[in-house]
């Protein structure tokens, strides 16, 4: 029986959604590596899966390409809620995911979403071994003396002079594999080009390089922000386009970013 289904992007960083708000749906890690395929299958980075919730609007199921469960993630919370606000009057929605719940205000093509509250303990990365979460005292090659960040999901952020010079392509799957980090880590690199903006590139945990990462982007602002390398608000230019980025006085970060449909269509489970 073939299954609605509907492609979304977040800044080119693309997702295939499923609404099992009305009819159970279980898949498999090897169907989610099967439907994110880019040759043999639909191909997305994410996959999600639309459940009940009794604390929210929606759950929000998370799978990276790899088949792998995940906590959070950013460009899709925003494509979420504009599902979700198109069934009901108003904009505000809120999603529980397994790292909590999270509010947002659709507006339109976009989204602003409520990200929380970042975690910097070592022990909340997670690493393997405590040490100062601001400038790691570790490095792979070029890149070295990171920040690492958990916005729900585990993010090591490098600075660098250029993000273009980077082989983050060979760098970013030997960091995201390493021991210190036993949940594995998102890899960003990120560039600061003026005081209120940032350019960043994301090897993304089960994914690989993606055209944007909304919990990479909050991971990054923050890590500038905690070295005070920019304003409590900034432009995080990825390689899909921007996106606001605010740590507020209270602690949360709050992103804004498109959230578009490309397609619906129907594929047999
Ligand atoms: N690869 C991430 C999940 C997707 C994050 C990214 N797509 C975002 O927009 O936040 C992880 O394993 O934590």
């Amino acid at each position: 029986m073939a299954r609605p289904f509907t492609k979304m992007h977040g800044l080119g960083n693309d997702f295939v959604v499923f609404d099992a708000r009305q009819d159970a749906l279980a898949l498999s890690a090897a169907q989610i590596r099967a439907i994110c395929n880019r040759r043999t299958g639909i191909g997305c980075d994410q996959l999600f899966i639309m459940e009940p919730s009794a604390d929210a609007d929606v759950f929000m199921r998370i799978y990276n390409a790899d088949g792998g469960e995940v906590s959070a993630c950013g460009n899709g919370a925003r494509c979420i809620a504009r599902l979700v606000a198109e069934t009901q009057e108003t904009g505000a929605v809120s999603i529980e995911t397994l790292a909590g719940v999270i509010e947002g205000t659709v507006d339109g093509p976009g989204a602003a979403i409520d990200m929380g509250v970042p975690k910097l303990g070592w022990e909340d990365i997670p690493l393997a071994y405590g040490m100062d979460t601001l400038e790691m005292p570790v490095g792979w090659e070029e890149l070295d003396a990171p920040s690492a960040v958990n916005m729900g999901n585990p993010h090591v952020v490098f600075f660098v002079p250029d993000v273009e010079a980077v082989p983050l392509e060979r760098l970013g799957p030997q960091i995201e594999t390493d021991p210190l980090f036993p949940e594995r880590v998102n890899v960003g690199v990120a560039q600061i080009t003026a005081r209120g903006e940032i350019r960043l590139r994301v090897w993304e945990r089960g994914a690989g390089l993606t055209q944007a990462c909304g919990t990479g982007a909050c991971a990054a602002a923050v890590a500038a922000m905690r070295r005070r390398l920019t304003e409590r608000k900034v432009t995080v230019r990825l390689p899909g386009g921007p996106l606001s980025i605010e740590w507020r006085s209270d602690d949360h970060v709050m992103m804004t970013g498109p959230a578009e449909i490309s397609f619906t269509g129907a594929i047999a489970l």
